[in-house]
């Protein structure tokens, strides 16, 4: 006889790999042995139990051993894998959590979302690693799970026209949504409890096989039917590690922590309850498993099986029965048919109904011990596991078990090994449970963290391709603005610098024609005043000498005048070079600063003199020797009346002087007569001149004395040099602008530079953990038998 435990044909099940031969069974039906180390691995040699040497134990009990050890010992194995995939995939999700997280967080950047046309680049590497990637870059739907979809109403809105920040948003209730499904997954994924509703025929041992399970006496077994509910059986550590039952009148209420919701049964009235008490809608049984942990059914801290007798099934429970396998907690169903009566109609039905639901049923073929042509039942079982599931006949070998639960030793602390058939439906009936809980809880949450991951993947591929890209745009924009910036900080240190150059030379240059033309125009007062003046004759020249006074005065104000006009003319030149220097370099803008108020302050200063007595008489006399003579006579005869005594002395004392004392005292009286009447002559006839030049010199010196003339030309000075700075602060006002302007715009670029470099290291690093972390979420087996691949024992 030889038997092979690897896989004849690769299957995508869990389940196909360890098939035992369904025909040539030994009828064998326990063993005495110790028990072996089932964590050891088996080898032909190793299969060597104590007393095995012995000739009490035969070859083929010794073989029977060897297999049932090594059904075992695949159990544990494809346990052991199965929890290996739920504590990877539990650190996944926890990796996968964190990722999303973080991108909830709030960065300094925004997290665009490049559903609007993604860059084809930025996938090439999910399309390189899953084909499936590819269709969907087809297709233009970038992502599986983080599609935002966005339905105002009816109609669904365009992303491409939502703002940014709005996007973001919608964004993070997907990245929400996500956490909270993950968390759901978890959840699930870290659940060990689970359901196996045991049902079949009346009769068809049923409770002998949930006892062979549990090996120990729990469920009633009789000849006549029994079971009347539903009973499960659950581990004691569920209900405080306390052996009892709970009868349930209403399931949907039950509440283990509320008494009023059940009745306590204690474990001696258990069989009475299950037979004869129909009060009960279903009965919970909180029942310690005599077994290890490790080979423990109802709890061996990776799949905690609860196991659940039902009714036998008649056209009575035939539809609720099949209503309860339906739940979605119902991992397996396992069908008990009795190997002596095939299955029933009842048990058809029930067969026909469930495999709309769970298309893969396990068949327990019960009472095979009592079937003389084992070969000719097998047939005509496994024809109507055709007819009734397919897809259970497709797996028959695996799915359905001849065996004979009856025989399973019960007995408490027993030391007997299982038979080989039994142990291997053990085996396989674990498998299945594990193959479908990865189906219902490890394959959904592998394929949503694959599809999460690389939608993450490609949502970090074109954010980090945007960052690179806007970081390159930013970063090439603030190299190319910088000569322009730096040319306005030259400019503001030069083109102020020549600006005020230009403004002062001009003010000087104005103080300075100012003062050359209002000296110009002092010097040549006498000439225009008096050439203007109407001499009123002798007996007026009194007024006349005061109007002489006046009008230089005025016509003084009149030049001052007409230099401010020039200087004003000059500023204004200067302040349009002033300005064209400023739009040279700043662009075109309107001039401020205008000549029109300039020198318009209304306190005119005048230079006003006093007319003296003196100011008719000009005694010195530059060629006319023979009127001193006359003058003396004049000056006596005159001064006699005019100045007085005093005077006339004085005039003869200077004649007496000039002529010597003889001559004076002989030509007295002629002379003095003659002088005295040309004196006269000349003084009368030269008062208008001497007015005209002793008011003119009067003026002339008050001018000086005063600085008459340099207090003007820096007064233009100054006022041009008001008007020149209103030009100037508007030009360095602007300059400023401009430059406040350019290095606000430089602030911007180099925020945008450092933020898009963050976001790239940012999405850069996510990028390769979320690639790091697809390839290990893809790589758990969910199918938990890929590695017993290798594990090939061949034993004849
Ligand atoms: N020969 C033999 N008899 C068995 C075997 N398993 C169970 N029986 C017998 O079959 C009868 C029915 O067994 P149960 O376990 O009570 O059957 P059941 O399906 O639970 O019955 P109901 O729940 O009442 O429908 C009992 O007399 C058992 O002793 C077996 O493997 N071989």
């Amino acid at each position: 006889m030889t038997e092979s435990y690897s896989s004849s044909r690769p299957s995508s099940r869990l389940m196909r790999r360890n098939s035992a031969p369904t025909v040539d069974m030994p009828t064998a039906a326990t063993l005495t042995t110790e028990e072996p180390d089932f964590n050891q691995p088996l080898s032909r040699s190793a299969v060597m139990y104590p007393g095995s040497t012995t000739s009490t134990i035969s070859n083929a009990s010794n073989i029977l051993a060897a297999r049932t050890h090594q059904h075992r010992l695949n159990a544990a194995q494809e346990q052991r894998t199965y929890q290996d995939s739920c504590n990877r995939l539990l650190t996944h999700i926890s990796s996968v959590m964190g990722i999303c997280d973080d991108l909830k967080t709030k960065h300094n950047f925004s997290v665009r979302y490049p559903g609007l046309g993604i860059n084809s680049s930025s996938s090439n590497h999910w399309r390189s690693t899953n084909n499936s990637a590819t269709q969907q870059q087809q297709n233009n739907k970038p992502f599986n799970i983080l599609d935002l979809d966005v339905k105002i109403g009816h109609a669904t809105q365009d992303l491409s026209k939502l703002e940014t920040q709005s996007i973001a948003n919608l964004l993070d209730d997907k990245l929400s949504q996500c956490l909270h499904h993950l968390d759901n997954l978890r959840i699930r994924v870290a659940d060990t409890s689970s359901k196996v509703l045991v049902t079949g025929d009346l009769n068809s041992g049923k409770s002998a096989f949930v006892n062979a399970l549990l090996k120990r006496e729990l469920m009633p077994v009789d000849q006549q039917p029994c079971t009347n509910m539903f009973c499960e059986v659950l581990d004691a550590s569920l209900n405080d590690c306390f052996e009892e039952a709970h009868g349930i009148p209403d399931v949907e209420k039950y509440n283990r922590l509320d008494r009023t919701t059940y009745h306590v049964i204690e474990m001696r009235h258990l069989d009475k309850v299950i037979t004869e008490v129909s009060e009960y809608k279903m009965l919970k049984v909180y029942a310690r498993d005599a077994r290890k942990t490790q080979d423990s059914l109802l709890h061996n801290g990776v799949v905690d099986i609860a196991l659940i007798d039902s009714p036998g099934l008649n056209t009575d429970s035939v539809k609720t029965t099949a209503v309860f396998a339906r739940q979605e907690e119902i991992d397996v169903v396992v069908f008990v048919v009795s190997a002596e009566n095939h299955f029933t109609l009842s048990g058809k039905e029930f067969l026909l109904n469930a495999a709309n639901e769970k298309t893969h049923i396990f068949i327990v073929v019960n009472r095979f011990d009592s079937i003389r042509d084992k070969d000719r039942c097998k047939r005509l079982v496994l024809e109507q596991i055709r007819q009734l599931s397919p897809a259970t006949y497709a797996d028959a070998d695996d799915l359905v078990h001849f065996v004979s639960a009856g025989t399973v030793d019960l007995e408490p602390g027993s030391r007997k090994l299982d038979a080989p058939e039994f142990a291997r439906l053990e085996q396989r009936l674990r498998a299945f449970v594990l193959e479908n809980r990865s189906k219902s809880k490890l394959l959904p949450a592998k394929n949503y963290m694959v599809n999460l991951l690389k939608d993450i993947g490609v949502l970090s591929e074109a954010n980090r391709t945007a960052a690179a890209e806007e970081c390159a745009r930013a970063s090439h924009a603030l190299e190319e603005d910088l000569p322009a910036y730096q040319n306005l900080l030259y400019l503001r240190d030069r083109l102020l610098g020549r600006i005020e150059k230009v403004a002062e030379s001009s003010a000087t240059m104005i103080q300075k024609h100012s003062v050359v033309r209002l000296n110009t125009a002092v010097s040549e007062i006498g000439k225009k005043t008096v050439e203007q003046l109407e001499y009123p004759g002798i007996l007026l020249i009194w007024q006349y000498a005061q109007d002489l006074a006046d009008s230089m005065s005025q016509q003084l104000l009149k030049d001052v005048r007409q230099v401010e006009l020039q200087a004003r003319h000059e500023a204004s030149e200067c302040i349009a070079e002033l300005h064209q220097m400023g739009t040279e370099h700043l662009g075109d803008y309107d001039c401020v600063a205008s000549v029109k108020g300039m020198c318009h302050k209304g306190r005119d200063r005048t230079v006003q003199i006093s007319v003296d007595a003196t100011d008719f008489f000009d005694l010195v006399v530059d060629d006319k020797v023979t009127g001193c003579a006359l003058s003396v006579g004049a000056a006596v005869a005159l001064g006699g009346r005019v100045m007085g005594v005093k005077d006339v002395v004085s005039n003869l004392w200077s004649m007496s002087s000039v002529m010597g004392t003889q001559n004076m005292r002989r030509l007295i009286v002629p002379v003095l007569s003659i002088a005295s009447a040309g004196f006269l002559l000349y003084v009368v006839s030269d008062m208008r001149s001497a007015v005209n030049r002793k008011l003119v010199k009067k003026f002339k010196t008050a001018v000086r004395e005063t600085s008459y003339v340099d207090a003007q030309g820096r007064r233009m000075a100054r006022e041009s040099r008001k008007v020149f700075r209103v030009e100037g602060w508007e030009v360095q006002a602007r300059l400023q602008k401009s430059i406040e302007s350019k290095e606000r715009k430089r602030e911007e670029m180099s925020a945008i530079v450092h933020t898009s470099q963050e976001s790239l290291e940012y999405f850069t690093s996510v990028l390769e953990k979320s690639s790091m972390l697809l390839d290990k979420v893809s790589c758990v087996p969910t199918d938990a038998a890929t590695s017993l691949h290798g594990n090939k024992i061949e034993m004849h």
